[in-house]
């Protein structure tokens, strides 16, 4: 890492996106960074102070936009992020992408905290794709989702170009092309995830209605949020102008468990089994299809003669996984979310869609049209368009 000096802006002080409906109450705790909101506006500070700030070493640090002497700023944004900068000497080494803007809600999360920074690194999209992350929380999280903006500003990642965060999904909604829905309540000990319905239902409709007034026309929906099937297809209800191909449940952690089990049996590396898929619901329903499944590109059954053992062991090990709580939960018996995993699940799939992984095959929960809307598991077919 180099260190660089930039001069201090001559602005006047960042603000918080006014989605957020942050307000400076007695009660609200003031974290460092939070602090300048009581401070002087940045303007009264002498002009050229300079501020440490480390950049990687091969990049030059793009500089504001000034309109009259002063920086510009835009309007709903946070810290850092409300500087505009004039990326064209890059533009002119460097071939970026169009940025695309990216909601995440439940962005104060367990699973979020893991997801943000591998989409703000560029892992899921690529190195070459700059991403402005609009993130949605709830009106009790808004403090740590402050939080979560602060620690992706301090990390300086060259492809993220703005954060915005608020509670209001109309206005974090506004424009995204990817909103990707994690804000929801987790399962405790002993609960289905269907037993999240009545609780978790209701997130959905109101932030489908929001997508279908606010989102770009072709946004692509993945819902993270349990029961995940159910509140895919709620979303979709509710989002009558958004085409219904484009909602997505994630499933895909039934997948991967599904590969480690045969991979467990039979000694091989994860990587060798191949072809693995899920039918039906991220719930103790769903179907891992050992039939279509290959361990180093020979049929499952060739390789694992104990088909009592595929039939029962191994199926409901993947439909009922950590029913009874989750061993890998930070807090055991509290609750029984597996933020790390979900969040590589996450990853796996959008790079899929979004065609940054070579051809594969995969599955997938999302929208059918069999005589009706169904959002179910089921193989599909994704990588780089010919
Ligand atoms: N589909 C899958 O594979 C999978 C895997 C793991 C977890 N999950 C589900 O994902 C959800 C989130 O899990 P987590 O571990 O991140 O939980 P978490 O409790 O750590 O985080 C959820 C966050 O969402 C916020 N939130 C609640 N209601 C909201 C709303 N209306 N709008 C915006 N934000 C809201 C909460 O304040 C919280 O910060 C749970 O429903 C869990 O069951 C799904
Ligand atoms: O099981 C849960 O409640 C969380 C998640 O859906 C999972 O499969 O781990």
């Amino acid at each position: 890492m180099a260190m660089a000096e930039l001069s201090t802006p001559k602005t006047t002080s960042p603000f918080l996106n006014s989605s957020s409906r942050l307000r400076l109450s007695s009660k609200l705790h003031l974290s460092n960074h939070f602090r300048h909101l009581l401070l002087p506006p940045l303007h009264t500070t002498t002009p050229n102070s300079k501020i440490p700030c480390s950049v990687s070493q091969n990049s030059q640090a793009p500089v504001a936009v000034q309109e009259n002497g002063l920086v510009k700023t835009k309007k709903e944004c946070y810290g850092v992020f409300c500087l505009t900068y004039n990326l064209k000497a890059e533009e002119e080494t460097r071939s970026w992408k169009k940025l695309i803007n990216i909601a995440v809600s439940g962005a104060a999360g367990m699973i979020s905290n893991h997801l943000l920074f591998k989409l703000a690194a560029g892992e899921v999209f690529g190195p070459d794709q700059p991403i402005a992350l609009k993130l949605l929380g709830s009106e009790r999280s808004i403090q740590a989702l402050e939080g979560v903006a602060m620690e992706l500003e301090d990390s300086l990642f060259p492809l993220l170009r703005e954060v915005d965060i608020g509670t209001d999904p109309n206005e974090v909604f506004q424009d995204v092309e990817l909103a990707i829905l994690i804000g929801a309540k987790p399962r405790g000990p002993g609960m289905e995830r269907a037993d999240l319905l009545d609780i978790n239902g209701q997130i959905f409709a109101e932030q489908g209605k929001a997508l279908n007034k606010a989102a770009s026309p072709n946004v692509k929906v993945l819902v993270v949020g349990n029961p995940c099937n159910t509140n895919a297809l709620i979303c979709l209800k509710n989002a009558p102008n958004i085409p219904a191909k484009n909602f997505h449940a994630l499933t895909r952690l039934d997948e991967n468990r599904a590969k480690c089990q045969l991979a467990l049996k039979t000694g091989v590396f994860y990587d060798k089994v191949s072809n693995m898929t899920i039918w039906g619901n991220h719930s103790t329903t769903q179907v891992p299809d050992f039939l279509n499944a290959r361990i180093n590109g020979l049929p499952v059954k060739e390789v694992i003669t104990d088909h009592k053992w595929l039939e029962e062991g191994f199926t409901e090990s993947v439909q009922k996984v950590y029913t009874d709580g989750n061993p890998y939960a930070s807090s055991p018996g509290d609750r029984c979310s597996n933020c790390l995993c979900t969040s590589t699940s996450d990853r796996f799939l959008m790079r899929a869609f979004f065609g940054t992984k070579p051809r594969q095959v995969v599955s997938s929960a999302h929208s059918r049209r069999l005589g009706a809307v169904l959002i179910n598991s089921y193989v599909v077919e994704v990588g780089v368009r010919p």
